[in-house]
């Protein structure tokens, strides 16, 4: 498929839970037992946020491919994620849970692992709005997240500057006293968006 040949499609892989189509298909996204009890407590917390908030996810359903942000195997030991959305707020928060599978140094979670969700979920919050690809993108990586570690996130949109947004986003520790990384994204409208 040529690159120019189809519009960039987002928000069809991007399924909000009071959608009553999806509601049945959101389970894969809830808190399991590869999950650490603080990450099972702030998921809960994030789903008694009230009405405003509402669970988003990432569902693929084109065949024989997966998106790169749902690369959690059976037993989710890549990465999983669980996120809310605020249409008021323009806003998600979430929370990430890390496993074997997503080292880089030895018992390091990759930095890579970390900007896919960074870019994942900016572009999720974007694309809830209008259609925009990532044009750039800034992480500072703070302090050492270890695998098998939990964090949980925050990302909002910044500001617009004519056809431009800029999200940022922080992930933190369950309990925030850690500052894992800091992205700001930039993301733009394209002429045939
Ligand atoms: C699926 C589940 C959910 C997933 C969540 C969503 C994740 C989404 C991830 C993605 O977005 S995947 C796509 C990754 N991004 C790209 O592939 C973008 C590739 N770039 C382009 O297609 C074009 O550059 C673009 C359409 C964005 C702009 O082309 P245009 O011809 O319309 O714009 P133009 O070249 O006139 O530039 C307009 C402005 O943007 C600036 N610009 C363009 N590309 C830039 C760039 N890469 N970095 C910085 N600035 C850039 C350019 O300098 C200029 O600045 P000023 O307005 O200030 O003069």
């Amino acid at each position: 498929m040529s690159v120019n040949s189809k519009r960039i499609q987002v928000r069809k892989h991007v399924k909000l839970a009071n959608d009553e189509n999806w509601k049945c298909k959101l389970d894969i996204w809830k808190a399991n037992e590869s999950w650490s009890d603080d990450c099972k407590t702030v998921f809960q917390e994030l789903s008694n946020l009230g009405d405003d908030w509402v669970q988003v996810a990432v569902i693929c359903e084109d065949p024989g491919h997966r998106c790169y942000f749902n690369c959690h195997d059976e037993q989710d030991k890549v990465f999983t994620v669980a996120m809310f959305y605020s249409k008021s707020r323009n806003r998600i928060r979430g929370v990430a849970q890390f496993g074997q599978y997503s080292q880089s140094a030895s018992g390091v979670v990759h930095t890579g692992a970390l900007s896919t969700i960074i870019d994942t979920v900016s572009g999720i919050l974007i694309n809830l709005v209008c259609v925009a690809v990532t044009i750039s993108m800034s992480i500072r990586y703070k302090q050492i997240l270890l695998i098998e570690e939990s964090a949980q996130f925050n990302c909002w949109i910044e500001r617009t500057e004519g056809r431009k947004a800029i999200v940022k986003m922080v992930i933190t520790s369950i309990d925030k006293g850690r500052t894992f990384a800091e992205g700001e994204t930039v993301w733009m409208i394209p002429r045939n968006g």
